[in-house]
């Protein structure tokens, strides 16, 4: 339950968020003394704000006990579901073969690597690609492009765009023959984009309020099947003195995340930088804020370079093997790699 929901004046409730408590379970172990300090507010407000909040809870695990019973299933269930998962093609046949087909929708994937390794590339060819109608064996959804950095070119989606629709016509014209040709319809550039619903924000404050307004968006956008934050770390890496503070707020935004791959069994694409940390006399890639952030996704994927080539390794799934990949980034956007066709073809 999230503390707008509580019975607290506008100003506690701003307080709260302000300080990092976005969830009551956010609050669940914090004292009076402590919340007075952090708010700065008297102990007995703070004591009044942590009885709405212990009510709240009560309240939420009531009603959730009734959750658990209506929504229990079967691991048969959980099973099939799993078998029947749907995936968005990343458009590199090596990743998707590793990814179980691309990237999994209902989950939260993390991807981290160096600057320049292609992180943006591959957020903008999923965003494309999660469009790829039923009849071209895709997902037919919409996208939505959160953009920290700004680093999201439109030339360049256009360009993805333009690569991805030309594959579409090439595709229909191989494998829809007769009468059926003319009624599967080839995506047009503009189509794409007009399916991107990109928000550009500039400060954490504005990342916790549309994380939080994203429920609300996805409610009345149902086709959105893909939300991608580019990066999700970068405002956190500055200007943060307080490190639990920091902590709070992305933990709060993570469980908000997976609650939403959940609830519209979408997929959370998130970005994230990686830097080298020294340690044991080697150095090692560690993601960004990787302490305070590194249980929040359900997969990691980290792309690397290897040599001259460039590489996404699975690091962390609950149910995929750990396992790399080769793949390129062409004018076209995100392919398969060249160097692995020709190692194919030779074998
Ligand atoms: N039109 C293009 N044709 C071929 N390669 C391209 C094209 N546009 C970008 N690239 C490749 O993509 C790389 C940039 O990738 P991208 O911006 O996704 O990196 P990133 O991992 O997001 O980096 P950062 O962390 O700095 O944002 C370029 O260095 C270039 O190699």
């Amino acid at each position: 339950m999230e503390v707008l929901r509580l019975p607290l004046s506008a100003s506690q409730k701003g307080k709260l968020i302000s300080a990092g408590y976005t969830s009551i379970a956010s609050l669940s172990s914090a004292s009076p003394s402590h919340l007075a300090l952090e708010l700065k507010v008297s102990e007995t407000e703070a004591l009044e704000i942590l009885k709405s909040v212990s009510d709240g809870s009560r309240l939420q695990s009531t009603s959730s006990s009734f959750t658990i019973v209506d929504g229990a299933q079967s691991a048969w269930d959980m099973l099939q579901e799993e078998e029947t998962s749907i995936h968005i093609t990343t458009s590199c046949a090596d990743l998707d073969s590793i990814l179980g087909g691309g990237i999994s929708c209902k989950e939260v994937t993390e991807i981290g690597g160096v600057p320049g390794i292609g992180k943006t590339q591959l957020g903008i060819q999923l965003a494309v690609n999660v469009q790829i109608p039923y009849d071209y064996g895709g997902v037919g959804g919409k996208a939505i492009y959160i953009d920290t950095e700004g680093s999201f070119m439109v030339e360049r989606a256009l360009q993805i765009a333009e690569a991805c629709s030309a594959d579409m016509a090439e595709y229909s014209r191989l494998h829809h023959k007769g009468p059926q040709a003319c009624e599967v319809k080839t995506m047009q550039p503009k189509d794409f984009l007009e399916n991107i619903y990109y928000f550009r924000v500039c400060s954490y404050t504005e990342q916790i309020a549309l994380t939080n307004y994203l429920d609300k968006f996805i409610t009345e956008h149902k086709d959105v099947k893909v939300v991608i934050i580019d990066s999700i770390t970068f405002h956190f890496r500055q200007d943060f003195d307080d490190m639990a503070l920091r902590t709070r707020i992305l933990s709060g935004m993570a469980l908000n995340l997976m609650k939403l791959a959940r609830k519209f069994g979408l997929a959370v694409v998130v970005l994230n930088q990686v830097t080298t940390k020294y340690a044991d006399g080697q150095f090692h890639l560690a993601l960004a804020l990787g302490d305070s952030w590194s249980h929040s996704s359900t997969n990691r994927i980290i792309l690397h370079w290897n040599g001259n080539e460039r590489y996404a390794y699975i690091d962390k799934s609950p149910s995929l093997r750990s396992a790399s990949a080769p793949y390129s980034v062409t004018p076209k956007g995100i392919r398969t790699s060249d160097s692995n066709n020709k190692r194919i073809k030779h074998v």
